[in-house]
């Protein structure tokens, strides 16, 4: 499995005593939901929150997504041709219509939205793809040095299917032996950090080839930060 070499010493941007408070925090939280489903896994934290969006709803994020979707990228030095073949863009915090989709989701998982990178949109045609990796930074890569201050390691992930393809798209986790059927309107949130505050290499996951239709989704990755003010405080 692959690991990253230890760091020699402590990093507050990838703090697994953050992390776990976090991950306990939200779990609690998940827990009280009667509208919230845990897959049951004993070595990740994994939810679906059928139904949280309304079809209007993921209309209108399909249509913002067809205007604005450009070629998806990868982290810089992490760039590897056919690994991620999807389109995607940004969704714009200040709309208004964003803005609420956004504070319903942290208000699920109990996470202030300014931990929150800006949210992306993806769509997927047939063939098109997202290999398996982590969500979570691995420090010893040379996009941490500005990843780690702004904002610092990924705690959780949240995931909405806006559509379902005729055929595959499933996201899939080989570790965990599961696969997700995409949904529409449903939300899949996992932690990317193992109750301890560690890393979860489990969490590996792909977003399969779509071999027949379409495939949009919408994906937020949360800090363990405030993204939103360590990314204003490099910017200025
Ligand atoms: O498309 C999927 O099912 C997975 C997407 C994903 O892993 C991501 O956006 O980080
Ligand atoms: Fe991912």
């Amino acid at each position: 499995m692959q690991t990253d070499t230890p760091a020699t010493e402590f990093d507050p941007n990838n703090d697994p005593a953050k992390l776990a408070r976090i991950g306990a925090h939200v779990t609690k939280r998940l827990n009280a939901n009667p509208l919230v489903q845990q897959v049951d896994h004993e070595d990740a934290q994994l939810y679906l929150y059928q139904g949280f969006l309304s079809a209007k709803d993921c209309k209108t994020l399909i249509a913002k997504i067809d205007a604005d979707a450009v070629p998806s990228t990868l982290y810089k030095g992490t760039e590897q041709q056919g690994f991620r073949t999807s389109y995607s863009c940004h969704l714009n915090r200040w709309d208004p219509f964003i803005a609420k989709v956004e504070a319903r989701m942290s208000d699920v998982l109990g996470i202030d939205n300014n931990y929150a990178e800006t949210m992306q949109g993806q769509r997927y045609q047939v063939g098109q793809e997202f290999k398996a990796h982590h969500d979570f930074f691995h420090p010893s890569q040379s996009y941490w040095a500005h990843e780690g201050p702004g904002g610092g390691q990924r705690s959780w992930t949240a995931m909405i299917f806006l559509n379902e393809p005729k055929e595959g798209g499933a996201t899939e986790f080989p570790h965990l032996g599961l696969g997700i059927r995409p949904q529409a309107g449903m939300m899949l949130m996992w932690n990317n950090a193992k109750p301890d505050g560690t890393l979860n290499y489990k969490t590996l996951h792909t977003g399969t080839p779509v071999t027949r239709g379409v495939k949009h989704i919408i994906t937020k990755w949360y800090r363990q930060n405030d993204w939103l003010e360590a990314t204003s405080a490099q910017m200025s």
